[in-house]
Formats: structure tokens, sequence, C-alpha cells
């Protein structure tokens, strides 16, 4: 038994004041180069354990004793415990088998017989965001944030309550701005400064915002729709197919409806913009995966199918999902009773800090990492293919749900686009493709053109 390396804590901070509040994954990255792959932290209060390797990571997650999340004072008060995200293991286990039959059910699932109802869906939203942005660019500068979240609504939208919301309730998806209050900042770690007045403060803005988003929730809910016109079923009527069970009741529906917001539109929009941004930098990228592009789909709309041979448009995505990790310090994980893996005894009560930031960026793993090459996803005869050391979804029983949801939706629009639009940069100056953390790694706001082809 080795007892865990780290660095040396101070009494009530620990070791948060050390740690660069706008890039917290590079200085826990650096303290993995010193300590090793499995270290012990404290944030405050909270005892954590970062793990920055691949092998052990999955060994850690793939145990019972790691399924649940952590208490943490911010994120308790805002989640209450309810939805799925943010729930202990006993409610996660029901909802999130209701939620896997959901999706089943919707088509979202490798195999499924509704998956080309699902597949229409998400093309018939694109068709709509390809027709403004062909009516709206015509070479003209835009910040393609707009297209994104557009698109992304309206996938999410039609998923969950069965019909596109206007725009006066599109407070729905201010949840983002409600996720980066509850998931930043040092409430969650020391949670007595909430006596404080400028915390009382953060508290209740906090407080505030969220009872709008769950005001503008209940509306959506009350209005939806019965399956969309693709016959995809949508998340309130299958949900309320079940009210008769005591926790399925309105107010879980509501925390259900908010967490699936939260968890499918940021990322998905995040990621796009990550993707348009890194083809507008390398255009030797970009060409190619149009050259490929064109040859498969020989000038017609991209489906699915064709990706079993869009090896290098797969590795393009790949690559930007490794080089700006969406989630660069993981979704923590909570240790219900004392583990040992390879040695290491990890506590209970201790906070899993998944650091896929440094999995991602490994030298030892991914040669020169800091450089864009889609052909790491190549083998030899330039077929596609995931390295273990690629976890942007974490693993195990809790891994990210919308893993297949965000591969359609963010495959179809990523090879749509290219197909039918040049993506290019202002001028000759490079673009900063540095992120700002605020637990996802968001790009900095950035304009493009978008050029018809
Ligand atoms: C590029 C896109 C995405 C990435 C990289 C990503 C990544 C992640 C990660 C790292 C986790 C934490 C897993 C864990 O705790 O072990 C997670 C959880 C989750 N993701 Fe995603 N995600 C993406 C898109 C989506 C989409 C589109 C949805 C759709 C609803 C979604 C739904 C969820 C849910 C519900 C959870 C919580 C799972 C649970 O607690 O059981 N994600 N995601």
């Amino acid at each position: 038994k080795k007892t865990l390396p780290g660095p040396w804590n101070l009494p009530i901070l620990g070791y948060l004041h050390k740690l660069d509040p706008k890039s917290p994954h590079l200085s826990l990255t650096k303290l993995a180069q010193k300590y090793g792959p499995v270290y012990n932290i404290k944030l405050g209060s909270i005892n954590a354990v970062v793990i920055a390797d691949v092998k052990i990571l999955k060994k850690v997650l793939a145990k019972d004793e790691t399924l649940g999340r952590p208490s943490l004072f911010m994120i308790d008060t805002v989640f209450e415990n309810k939805g799925l995200v943010f729930t202990s293991v006993d409610l996660w286990k029901d909802q999130r088998k209701f939620l896997a039959n959901f999706f089943k059910t919707a088509g979202i699932t490798k195999v499924s017989p509704n998956r080309k109802k699902w597949e229409m869906l998400v093309t018939n939203q694109l068709e709509k965001i390809l027709q403004v942005m062909k009516s709206q660019t015509h070479g003209v500068p835009v910040n393609p944030s707009e297209f994104v979240t557009q698109y992304a609504n309206s996938i999410a939208d039609v998923l969950l309550v069965g019909k596109q919301s206007s725009q006066e309730d599109k407070t729905v998806t201010g949840g983002e701005k409600v996720a980066s209050v509850t998931f930043r900042g040092p409430l969650n770690f020391m949670p007595f400064l909430r006596v404080l007045p400028y915390f009382k403060k953060t508290l209740s803005s906090a407080k505030q915002s969220v009872n709008k988003v769950r005001q503008n929730q209940r509306k959506l809910i009350t209005d939806y729709e019965k399956s969309s016109k693709d016959g995809v079923p949508n998340l309130v009527e299958m949900f309320q197919q079940q009210m008769s069970h005591p926790i399925y009741n309105f107010d879980q529906l509501q925390h259900l409806i908010y967490d699936l917001f939260m968890t499918f539109n940021e990322p998905i929009i995040t990621s796009l913009l990550w993707i348009l941004l890194f083809l507008a930098q390398y255009h030797e990228v970009q060409d190619k995966v149009r050259q490929e592009l064109l040859e498969v789909s020989r000038g017609e709309t991209v489906t699915m199918d064709d990706f079993a041979n869009l090896h290098y448009t797969r590795a393009t995505i790949a690559e930007t999902a490794r080089i700006r990790t969406l989630a660069p310090t993981g979704l923590p994980h909570s240790v219900s009773e004392t583990i040992c893996v390879e040695g290491f005894t990890i506590p209970k009560g201790a906070m899993i800090l998944p650091l896929l930031w440094a999995i991602h960026m490994d030298p030892n793993v991914h040669e020169k990492p800091e450089e864009f090459r889609p052909g790491r996803f190549l083998d030899d005869e330039g077929k596609f293919f995931e390295p273990e050391s690629f976890l942007p979804f974490q693993s195990g029983k809790r891994m990210c749900l919308g893993k297949e949801i965000a591969q359609t939706a963010m495959s179809l629009f990523v090879a749509n686009v290219v197909k039918d639009f040049k993506i290019e940069r202002l001028d000759s100056s490079a673009l900063d493709l540095t992120g700002v953390y605020g637990v996802v790694l968001v790009p900095k706001p950035q304009t493009l053109i978008f050029k018809k082809i």
C-alpha cells in the first residue's frame, strides 16, 4: 500500500490559493508531473484525489464505490440532489435507467429501430440552420456561436419537450450562466464563507437565476407536445407515462429537464465552436476533410451511414476533442468506501478528480501533444481508431450519457457545413485558440467567414 503523495496544504485553504483560477487544469497537470499520476490535494475542506493516468482512472471509475458525486455546497444548493447529473446513487440508478430507455426509444443508440427517425430530426434542424447560414453570411464575418447555439437549442427543444421554444423562453438555456456560478468559486470548497456579504450575494443571485430558469421550464413542460412530426418521442411525454410512481413527480421532471438542457447544449455548442476555429486555423486539414466528404457523399447531404468511410473527418473531430478537452478536470466522483487501486489507497469520503487534460496532453502517450494532428487517430491503413488514452466522455457506469447524441449532432453539423462552406479567418493573423475555464473549456468569442462553395 502506498500513501498518496501530494503538495503541502494550508490549514483552511488547502492548496486552493496556489491553483491558477483561470486555468486550474494546468496547475493540476504541473502537480501531476511532480507528484505522479495519482496524488492527494486539499481544496478548502474537500479532500481530493487527482488522477492523471488513463488506466488507473478507468479502474477507479469501474468500481461501485465511486459511483456517487461529492457533496459540494453550491451544487447541493442548486441541484438539491434531484435530476440526474448530481444525484446520489439510489435516485441516479433509477433515473439513468429511465433515460437510457428513453434514448433507446427515441432512436439514440447504435442499434435502435428508430435510429433513422432520430437522424432525421437532427438533419431537419440542420437544414434550417444551413438555410439561415446561406442566406445570411455571403462572406460577411459572423460569430459562429449564433448558428451553433440555434442548432443545439433546436434539437434539445424537440427531444426534450417536443417543440421549439419561443425566443422569450430562451432563458431556459441561461442555465449555463447558473452552471458557471455553481461550479466555480470558493463556496463549494469553503462553505463557511457564505456568512460574508459578498458570498451571500453570490448565493442569492445564483438562486434567483435558477428560479428564473425553472419558471420558464415549467411553462415549457406544461406546453409540451406529443411525439414530434419525425415520430421521435420526447422526454416529457415519456416521463408523464411513469407518473404513477412516486419518484416521477413534477419537481423531479423539472430537475431532469434542467440537467439535460445543461448537459446537451453547452458541450455541443462548445465542441462545435472549437472544431470550426481549428478548421479555420488549419486550412490544410479543412481542405482534406472537404475532399474526403465530397468523395464519400458525392455532393449529397452527408448521413451517419457515410461516417463508416469518413475516417479523416472523424479523426479531425476527435483530435479537436483531445487538444481542447471539453471538461479538462472532468466531472468529480465521490468515494463511498475506501478502495485500493494499483497499490494506492483512496480513502472513503475523498473526491475523485479525473484530470482528463493531463491524459490528453501527456507527451509520453500523444507525441507532441500541443500540435493539432488528426493523423494520430488513423491507423496504418488510414482507418479511424480511438487510442485508449482518449477519454473525453470519462468511463464506467456513470460515463457521459450523451455520447451517441453528441456524436450524431456534431458529426452531421461538421460534415455538412464543411461540404457547403469554406471557413476562413478574417485575416492572416492566428486565431486565439486558448480557452476560458469554467469546468467546460470555452473558446474566446471570435469572428469567422463562411464562404458558400
Ligand atoms: C462533446 C460532447 C460531450 C462531452 C465531451 C461530454 C462529457 C461528459 C463527461 C466527461 C461527463 C462526466 C461522466 C462521469 O461523471 O463519469 C458527462 C456526463 C454526462 N453527460 Fe456528457 N458530454 C458531452 C455531451 C453530452 C450530451 C450531448 C448530452 C445529452 C444529454 C450529455 C449528457 C450527459 C449526462 C446526462 C451526464 C451525467 C451522467 C451521470 O451522472 O450519470 N453529454 N459528459
